[in-house]
């Protein structure tokens, strides 16, 4: 089957890419023709482990294209897919200006019978808003689907390829059986197609996020509880989440969540709530714990230097708001940079993969390092805030050579407390003695 992908983002271009390498023929479009030129020849425009490998294959043997024109894109596809950006306006709702903007150039467009796919993260209603910016143009018959995507950056082709759900939301007995056809060789597995309507579709999207992001508000909240009691937050998250009803994951505290959906789609929902006149308490508060959370280390390091971080050297490690991607949207080390040179402090960074992201939005604001040891020399201490596997198992004497003191202030607990005060080492993390 031939799809169009409309928007060749992150969620735009695994989607294209998943879906060429299941034999159906994609074409994506972007209006950055930058983008649009690289990718066609052949040079990836994210960095997404396994993902690129798929890319060149069903780009060589003809199964993915990519342009900048919708017209050629849709042209004998059946399914269309939004991939599109839905920031936050003004109000913290979702901006839908391209998805209705696109929606309204589909209308004027189309020829045939479609179905129009909402992949974005979209407010309930959207897809409705949808369906009339095609049919004010378009007067044949076509269907409107909600398909909101769960992956999660940096395990992204295994998520999509391997799905714990697939959720399509649609009325339309057509359109549900081209989206199952679709999806069949990725639910195999025995993962399960839910079918539902469009409005709950759009709103189990984010309510997973929002649910997810409670879990980590609520971690933190309890790390900075053990601070105050005494008692170590890894015990704790252990101790509950072996309990099947809780669950073992994303129970783990840190620097707050980042990301391109967490901080939006929290904030996009508490908005909805509110248009529906209700007011979301519980999200308004895990929102607001995600930004106490990410200065939570500023205090430790400022009392660590008695107040006075003007001159001091820093070292930080991690730059990407999680690790396996170079995505820096709302990464909290960003947070973390602003503060620490609020205060007069130097930053020197290292990252695998964000590097080059960060310099083009802070240039030389902070220094680079070539290497994660190369950041410490004559650094007074070293912060961490993103959970690279090459940080996780650093050489500790190389770390001690480097650094003017051997204090490490740890945003993602990835030692072993009673390990580093044996190393020597003053160390601070989170929620633990
Ligand atoms: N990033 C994720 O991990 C993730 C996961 C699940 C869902 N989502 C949701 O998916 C949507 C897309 O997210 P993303 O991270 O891929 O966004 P992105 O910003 O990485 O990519 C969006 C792309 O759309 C293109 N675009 C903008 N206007 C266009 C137009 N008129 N025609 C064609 N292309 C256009 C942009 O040039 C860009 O390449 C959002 O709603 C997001 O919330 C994202
Ligand atoms: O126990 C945890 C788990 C995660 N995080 C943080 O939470 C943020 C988001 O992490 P993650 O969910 O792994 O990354 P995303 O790629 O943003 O994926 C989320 O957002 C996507 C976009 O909507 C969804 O598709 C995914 O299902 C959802 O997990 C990151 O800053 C993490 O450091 C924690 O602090 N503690």
């Amino acid at each position: 089957m031939k799809i169009a992908v409309v928007g060749t983002g992150y969620v735009g271009l695994v989607t294209g890419t998943c879906f060429a390498e299941t034999g159906n023929k994609v074409v994506c479009v972007d209006i950055d023709k930058s983008k649009v030129e690289k990718l066609s020849n052949g040079e990836i425009t994210i960095y997404e482990p396994g993902l690129e490998k798929l890319f060149l294959r069903n780009l060589k043997e003809g199964r993915l294209k990519f342009t900048t024109s919708l017209a050629e894109g849709i042209e004998g596809a059946p399914i269309i897919f939004l991939a599109l950006p839905t920031p936050p306006g003004e109000d913290g709702a979702a901006d839908l200006r391209y998805v209705l903007g696109v929606a309204d150039e589909l209308g004027k467009l189309m020829k045939d019978y479609k179905v129009i796919v909402d992949k974005s993260t979209v407010p309930v209603g959207t897809a409705q808003k949808v369906h009339s910016a095609v049919a004010a143009h378009y007067k044949g018959a076509f269907d409107v689907v909600s398909n909101p995507e769960f992956l999660r950056e940096g395990v992204a082709v295994d998520d999509f390829m391997k799905p714990d759900r697939v959720v399509i939301g649609t009325g339309s007995e057509r359109a549900r059986k081209l989206m199952g056809d679709l999806y069949a060789p990725f639910v195999r597995q025995g993962n399960p197609v839910i079918y539902m309507d469009e409005r709950s579709a759009e709103l189990t999207k984010y309510a997973a996020n929002s649910f997810l992001a409670t879990k980590i508000s609520f971690m933190n909240e309890i790390a900075q509880l053990c601070e105050k009691l005494g008692a170590d937050v890894d015990m704790v998250r252990r101790g509950i989440g072996s309990d099947e009803r809780i669950g073992k994951r994303f129970l783990f505290p840190g620097i707050g969540y980042g990301g391109s959906c967490f901080p939006k789609d929290v904030q996009a929902l508490i908005r909805s709530a509110e248009e529906a006149d209700y007011d979301f308490k519980i999200l308004k508060a895990v929102e607001s714990v995600n930004e106490l959370q990410k200065k939570h280390l500023l205090p430790k390091v400022k009392a660590y230097f008695k107040g006075a971080l003007k001159g001091k050297r820093i070292a930080l490690w991690g730059l990407a708001f999680k690790p396996n991607t170079d995505d820096i949207r709302e990464a909290p080390a960003l947070s973390l940079i602003e503060a620490l040179t609020a205060e007069g402090a130097n930053v020197i960074a290292f990252d695998p993969e964000a590097m080059a992201n960060v310099k083009k939005t802070l240039g030389n604001q902070i220094a680079y390092a070539a290497n994660q040891y190369e950041a410490l020399v004559g650094a007074d201490a070293l912060i961490i805030a993103t959970e690279w596997s090459e940080f996780r198992t650093p050489d500790f004497e190389m770390i001690g050579e480097r650094l003017k003191n051997k204090t490490i202030f740890d945003g993602r607990n990835l030692f072993e407390v009673k390990q580093m005060a044996a190393l020597g080492y003053h160390y601070e993390s989170i929620g633990r003695p």
